[in-house]
Formats: structure tokens, sequence, C-alpha cells
């Protein structure tokens, strides 16, 4: 991320005066966050956004999905209500109304997002697509037709990432989904696709393969790495495969998409495994094996700010170019809303106030949720992490099967996983599989901000009977590993003693 031998040409003049003190590019949650803070800090700031307001996160990412998850949620208590003494039923799946739910809560949380509300913020909102023309001037090819340039001191680039589609022959002549075509193309369709292929195992594969199973789809899952959700732990990412599979998703993970076609009229995927090949045919295929940044045709390269896989950029989030810099999925290195929330914090900052003071993008304690059935949360190191970088650590580990509230829920599965220093209750990092495990975590992530240890969480009251019971369950475990057998000796003498 850093740039290194790269050195700004000096073929552009700077402007002696600006329009803006800000532009950013990309209203998205990188771009809504930074133009906010500009407007905050009383900067005249322009966003420019091609597409849609909120970008992917509201559009097409976070929110649909998390609509989808409770609709298909809703559908597998229904099929499981036995388990809470109630008659179990097979639930009518209209598809196409959970699909309209999907797109009212977009429409729901749009406001937060608007122009309108932007604009209230004291923000200059344009819709078109903007480009660098030179360092200091963007020019912005409205929707509604004409350009306008603006010259500017500074530059935000948060124009996000877009789904990876590999180059699997045949892949476009089946005609594939993608996470920006799902929620449109899958509309108006009265039932969730009969036989569905999710092409990759991460959180967008894991969480809309269980959606669609849950709400009827004959779901085959492809992951060529040998597991599911290969970013956690083995232990989370084995629950998450055999909570998918007891749902009905048919995973094959270690298998690599080699082809696609059309055969007599029907859809079909060539998969190897171990040398092996396998045909599967589908009626829908999802594609979901990765997001690659949109860097290229809006000037980065002309500038010479390098666009390998990223935005290069320094520790401070700019580019070679001081006043351009990025945030959010663009800039890497995670693709997560509330890290470019955070980065933006970062960008703003350092694009209005840079040269009296820079602040460096905070990475240390960064949290994720996938938000399957169970939920895997994570901040901090996993324990793949620790061992890879040959850092030292204790693992203690609370088993949610043994907690009140999840066994009165009927959700005891799962498990609160701390890494701490080796010997002290230092928290390196904390892995939670679970039902809510996304909320969970805050008081880990809390505790490790602060630099607080598995001390504090226990001496801290958790309401009864509580899932977050479960994180001091996990700190009294490590605390009776750590107890000081000399001492209790001590206090047995002396309990003895007092007897008389
Ligand atoms: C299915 C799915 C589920 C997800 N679930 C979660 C989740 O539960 N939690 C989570 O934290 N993250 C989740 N994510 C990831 C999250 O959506 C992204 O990390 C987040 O949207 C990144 O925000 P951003 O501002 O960097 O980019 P984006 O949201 O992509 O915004 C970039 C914007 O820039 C615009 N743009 C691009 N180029 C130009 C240009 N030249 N001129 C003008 N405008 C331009 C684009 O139109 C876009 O609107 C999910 C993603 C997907 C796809
Ligand atoms: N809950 C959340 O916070 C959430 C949810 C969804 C997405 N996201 C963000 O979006 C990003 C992208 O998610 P994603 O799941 O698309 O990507 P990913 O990179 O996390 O996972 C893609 C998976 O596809 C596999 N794969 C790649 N090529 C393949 C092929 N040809 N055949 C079979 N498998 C193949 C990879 O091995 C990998 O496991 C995530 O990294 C995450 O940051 C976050």
């Amino acid at each position: 991320m850093m740039p290194t031998e790269q050195t700004a040409q000096p073929a552009w003049t700077r402007p002696r005066r600006f329009d803006r003190n800000l532009v950013v590019i990309g209203a998205g949650s990188a771009g809504l966050v930074s133009a906010y803070i500009a407007a905050a800090a009383k900067a005249r700031v322009t966003l420019v956004e091609a597409h849609k307001m909120g970008g992917d996160c509201l559009n097409f990412g976070c929110v649909p999905s998390k609509a989808l998850i409770k609709s298909a949620k809703v559908a597998h208590q229904m099929r499981h209500a036995d388990q809470y003494g109630l008659e179990a039923v097979e639930p009518k799946v209209p598809f196409s109304a959970v699909m309209e739910r999907v797109h009212k809560v977009i429409t729901e949380i749009e406001p937060h997002d608007s122009v309108e509300r932007y604009t209230r913020l004291g923000v200059e909102v344009l819709q078109g697509y903007a480009r660098l023309v030179d360092p200091w001037t963007v020019e912005i090819a409205l929707n509604d037709g004409g350009t306008q340039r603006l010259t500017t001191r500074a530059v935000i680039i948060a124009t996000g990432a877009q789904p990876f589609v590999p180059p699997i022959p045949g892949i476009d002549a089946v005609g594939y989904l993608t996470s920006d075509t799902l929620w449109e193309r899958l509309r108006d369709r009265p039932a969730a696709p009969k036989r569905l292929v999710v092409l990759g195992g991460g959180p967008i594969g894991c969480e809309v393969a269980q959606s669609f199973v849950r709400l009827g789809s004959k779901v085959t899952q492809i992951e060529m790495a040998p597991r599911l959700m290969m970013r956690e732990d083995e232990d989370a990412s084995a629950l998450v495969e055999a909570s998918l599979k007891a749902d009905g998703v048919h995973v094959l993970t270690g298998h690599k998409a080699v082809a696609c076609g059309v055969e007599a009229g029907e859809k079909w995927i060539d998969v190897e495994h171990q040398g092996t090949l396998q045909r599967v045919f589908f009626d829908d295929i999802i594609v979901a094996v990765g997001r690659a940044p949109r860097l290229k045709g809006f000037g980065l390269e002309e500038l010479g700010i390098k666009v390998d896989r990223v935005v290069e950029t320094n520790a401070y989030l700019q580019t070679l170019h001081p006043h351009i810099l990025a945030a959010g999925d663009v800039a890497g290195p995670y693709q997560f809303t509330h890290v470019a929330g955070h980065q933006a914090w970062f960008a703003a900052m350092n694009a209005l106030f840079g040269d009296l003071k820079r602040f460096k993008a905070d990475y240390s304690v960064i949290p994720w949720a996938t938000f399957t059935d169970p939920e895997v949360a994570r901040v901090g190191l996993s324990e793949t992490e620790a061992r890879e970088q040959k850092i030292p650590y204790e693992v203690t580990r609370f088993g949610i099967d043994d907690l009140d509230r999840a066994i009165a829920d009927g959700s005891a599965r799962g498990f609160v996983k701390v890494l701490t220093v080796p010997g002290k209750d230092r928290i390196l990092g904390a892995t939670i599989v679970g039902e809510h495990a996304g909320d969970l975590l805050a008081e880990f992530v809390f505790a490790m901000k602060h630099g607080l240890g598995l001390g504090k969480i226990l001496g801290t009251i958790h309401i009864y009977p509580t899932l977050a019971e479960a994180n001091k369950m996990v700190a009294g475990q490590w605390r009776r590993a750590h107890i000081n057998g000399f001492l209790l000796s001590l206090l047995e003498r002396f309990q003895t003693w007092r007897r008389g």
C-alpha cells in the first residue's frame, strides 16, 4: 500500500485558488462519512456519485443481504417450530414478496444516505461520473447532461469495489448473477431459483447459500479452498459448514470451477476435485468469489498513481499526491462498511488539515462478522494468524451450549474463544460463533481498544439470563485456569486455623 519508488510528475500547474476544499468521489460508506466530516469542519465539499447514493452497502450489499437473511431465518424457524413445542410447518415462500420486503428495507434506510440529507448537512451533492483531469481538477459528466469542472485543494477517492468474475470458460454464455445484479434480476421471480449454484465460500457465498436454501432453492456451493470461510479458524468454519449442510446446502469444498455451458437447454458447471471432473446442472448461478476495487477509468493512472490491486496509499491514506487520498474498499486492506467509515475520518482529516497535522489510519482493533446462522464474529488475532506470525498465545474457550439463555432460546451452539498473552489477561483476539455473535463481540472490541483485560470483563455485572454472559463465562474460565496454587494452599491453611 505504501507509495515507494513513485514520484509525482511535475507536469501540472497547481491553481492559485480553488473552487472547493474537498471533492469526494463516490457516495458509499467511505464517501458519505468523508463528506459529512468535511462539512462539519466547515469545508466547501462536493460529493460526486455516479449511480446510487449509499453505494454498495445500502443498495447491493449489507442491507439487502441482511434483509434476505431475516426472511430466510423466519422460514427456517417455521420449519423447525417443533423445537419450541409448536407445530412445524413448511413455509409457503412467495419469493417476489420476500424480495419486495428486501427493497422496502432499502427504501426505508435510503433517507439516511440521501442527497436531501447530505445537502442539509452542508454537502454539495452532484450526480454524475467524476474523473481527475489533473491533480487538482475534477471533471464531472453529470447524469442529467453536461459537464462540470471543479478545482479542489484535496480529493478523496472512495469508489469502492465490484464483484470479481473469474475467467471460467463459458461463464458469460450461461448468464450469471452477482451481488450487484441479483437483487433486481430475481425481484419478480414467483419462487426462489430451483437449482442454484453459489460460486465461492467466503462471507457473501455463505450468507447467500444459506438464505436461498432456507427459502426453498436446492443449493450447491462450490469453493476451491479446502474449507469454507478460510479467513476464520477451522473450528469456526467447521460449525458454519455443518450448519449449511444441515440446512441442505450441498457443499463442495476443494472443488475448482473449470468450465460452464448449456446443454440441451440446461445450464451446467464442471468442477474439478483431485483430478476428477463433476458436472453440476443448475438454473441460476451466483458468482461470489471476491470483490475487485474500482480503480480504472477516472484518471488515477494518468496521474501516476499505482492501481495494481488497490489504490496505493501511505499510512495516512495519501497517494503519491498527498492531497489525493483514498478510503474504503478501493483503498483496502479490508472490505467492510465500518472500516470504510473508520478510514473516512482519517482521510477527511488528512485531506483538510494534513499540512498542519496528519493522523495515521489505525487498524489495531478491526472487528467483523459474517451473518450466517450461527454468526461468526472476530476481532484481533485468530489462532491461525498467531501461529503464522509466531506470536505466543493462550486459548480460553467457553462453549455456548452450556449457557442458560442459549439453552432457553434453543440456540445452544457455538463458542467464545479468546486468545491472550501467556500468563496475562491481555486480549490478543476473540472469535465468537453463535446467535448474535456480531453484537456480543462489541465487549471484546471495546476491551481491546481500551487495553482492558479479561479480569475487567469478569469484574463487570452481566444481566442474567443473556447471551452476553458468555463473555463473562470465558473470562471466568480464564481466571480459574490462572489460580495461584500457592496462595490457594495458604488460604486453605488460614481457613483451617480459623476453625480452631
Ligand atoms: C452482498 C454483500 C454483503 C455485504 N455485507 C456486509 C456486512 O454485513 N457488513 C459490512 O461491514 N460490509 C459488508 N459488505 C461490504 C460493504 O458493502 C463494503 O465494504 C462497503 O460498501 C464499502 O464502501 P465504499 O464506500 O468503500 O464503497 P461503495 O459502497 O462501493 O461506494 C462507492 C461508490 O462510488 C461510486 N463511484 C465509483 N466510481 C465513481 C466515479 N468515477 N464517479 C462517481 N462515483 C463513482 C459507485 O457508484 C459507488 O456508489 C457487503 C458487501 C456485499 C457485496
Ligand atoms: N458480513 C460481512 O461483513 C460481509 C458480508 C459479505 C461480504 N463482505 C465483504 O465482501 C468481501 C467479498 O466477499 P466474497 O465472499 O465475495 O469474497 P472472499 O474473497 O471473501 O471469498 C471468496 C471465496 O471464493 C473462493 N474462490 C475464488 N475463486 C473461486 C473459483 N473459481 N471457484 C471456487 N471458489 C473460488 C475463494 O477461495 C474464497 O474463499 C469480503 O471480503 C468482505 O470483506 C462482508
